[in-house]
């Protein structure tokens, strides 16, 4: 379970919305580790669709959940010591993880992987569940999001970067499709919870998203402790 003495920042959102960078670029500020959840789905999905397991397969996904051997290295990702980073990164995977994540012992298996995961100094981590279901008890909560317009278009150029084609109309269709598939699910849908301060990068830069990342940290940080020891 969760540590009250290991702070934790959690990012949850929709899909293209900078949670990755944003987790990542604070983690690397704060000295603190870093949890790419979807990561974990990903790697789920691929090692599915390697071995032709159908979508509708609950318990042999959660098997895979619950077995696969992975690893974050060098910033890559790494499945039976193979560099998988470019393959769990295609929209095929994405989209493939999206559809098997509303599945309850897929997502009881990845559970105390995920928690795993929480380690002195501190760890900073993205997702869809992240402070509402693997680490309730996070110093602080994020929901970073932009509109669905710069989300295709943050996609659009990354996939550009990396050589691959893509199409503007298709990109803002599948990003709507996976936002409402994901906010639709009954088990630990993607939303705004209560106790999360919303981030709307859309007209933000990188930089400027991570500095309000920290400062609320940091605001969060001297909350709890006026709270523990209140000045008398
Ligand atoms: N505030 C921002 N302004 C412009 N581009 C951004 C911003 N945040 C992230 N990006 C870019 O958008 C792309 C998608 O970001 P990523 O972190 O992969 O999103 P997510 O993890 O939410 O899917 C990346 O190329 C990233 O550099
Ligand atoms: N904590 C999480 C993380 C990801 N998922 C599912 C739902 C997402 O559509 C897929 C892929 O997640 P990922 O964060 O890698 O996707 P994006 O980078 O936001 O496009 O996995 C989830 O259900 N819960």
């Amino acid at each position: 379970m969760n540590n009250h003495a290991i702070p934790i920042i959690t990012i949850d959102g929709p899909s293209a919305s900078g949670k990755g960078t944003v987790a990542y670029l604070a983690a690397q500020k704060l000295g603190f580790h870093y949890l790419d959840s979807g990561a974990l789905y990903r790697l789920v999905a691929l090692r599915a669709l390697q071995d032709n397991i159908d979508a509708s397969d609950e318990m042999q996904l959660a098997e895979i959940a619950g077995k696969i051997n992975f690893s974050f290295e060098n910033s890559l990702v790494w499945l039976d010591g193979q560099n998988v980073d470019s393959a769990i990164r295609a929209e095929s995977c994405g989209e493939f993880a999206s559809r098997i994540a509303h599945f309850p012992a897929l997502r009881a298996a990845l559970l105390q992987r995920q928690r795993d995961f929480c380690r002195l100094p501190g760890l900073v981590t993205d997702g869809r569940d992240m402070g509402s279901v693997v680490f309730p008890d996070a110093a602080l909560k994020i929901y970073l999001t932009a509109s669905v317009e710069e989300r295709a278009n943050r996609r659009y150029k990354q996939l550009k970067e990396k050589g691959i084609n893509a199409s503007m109309p298709n990109l803002l269709q599948m990003l709507r499709e996976r936002d409402q598939r994901d906010s639709d699910r009954a088990l630990s849908p993607l939303k705004q919870h209560i106790d999360a301060q919303l981030l709307d990068t859309s007209s933000l830069s990188i930089d400027e998203a991570v500095k309000q990342v920290l400062d609320s940290y940091a605001a969060a940080e001297l909350h709890a402790r006026a709270r523990t020891n209140p000045v008398k």
